[in-house]
């Protein structure tokens, strides 16, 4: 690998409707919770516009639409170990790996790029989910939403990348469904590539203005190949 200081070497991934399309196993545990607490049953379509923030924000998204009313700090308290154990319960059932990642993840591994999973998901869930698709290996590091003080769109976790790997900004990457990824990496000042197949709130993922909008997984290894010269 080329360790030139304007060439990008490194590469954090967001990992939910990055890599896996997790949807239908968090809806199902969104609906369950939903259910437990006496309420109308949510479709994966809501839960599908509703990720993105972690999974508090998930449930209150959820609540919210349930009950009509914001729930309180209290409330969710409450709510989130129900919504924990049912997730746990789910997990990789029914996700699924994105066309092209598993081959595309090896391949980035083995032209020499760092690589990084850097999702708003719980690292308790991040984990076995990224083994469930045995892709463990290829990620030196895996930060959960919940792994520092602060998760995406901050810049936070991608700024603590760059430092803990001693690289520049020019030098890192980051590909992503949602404008939280965008606007992170806008933020971290690096460059960043936005998929088109994933949850962005039902919004087009250009408008973030990513450094290149993908329709495909695998056509971020183009991308390296043509446009490594970054900012
Ligand atoms: O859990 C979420 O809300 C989103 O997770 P992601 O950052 O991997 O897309
Ligand atoms: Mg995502």
């Amino acid at each position: 690998m080329n360790h030139q200081p304007n060439r990008i070497c490194a590469i954090a991934f967001d990992l939910d409707g990055t890599l896996v399309d997790s949807v239908p196993d968090l809806a199902v545990a969104v609906q369950e919770t939903l259910a437990s607490l006496g309420f109308d049953k949510c479709t994966e379509q809501q839960v599908r516009g509703w990720v993105g923030n972690g999974a508090k924000k998930l449930m209150a998204r959820a609540l919210f639409w349930a009950s009509g009313k914001e729930a309180d700090s209290q409330q969710l308290q409450q709510v989130m170990p129900i919504f924990m154990d049912n997730y746990q319960r789910y997990l990789h059932q029914h996700s699924r790996l994105y066309a092209g990642v598993a081959e595309t993840i090896a391949e980035l591994h083995k032209q020499g790029y760092k690589m990084a999973v850097v999702t708003n998901k719980p690292y308790q869930f991040a984990v076995p989910l990224i083994e469930a698709f045995e892709l463990q290996s290829y990620f030196e590091l895996i930060l959960g939403g919940d792994t520092l003080a602060k998760m995406k769109p901050d810049p936070m976790p991608l700024q603590y990348l760059i430092e803990r790997w001693g690289l520049s900004e020019a030098q890192m990457l980051m590909v992503g469904d949602s404008k939280n990824d965008i606007i992170a990496a806008k933020s971290a000042g690096i460059a960043s590539i936005g998929l088109t197949y994933g949850y962005n709130y039902g919004e087009d993922i250009g408008l973030a203005e990513p450094n290149a909008v993908c329709q495909q997984f695998n056509q971020v290894l183009s991308w390296l190949a043509t446009e490594p010269v970054t900012l």
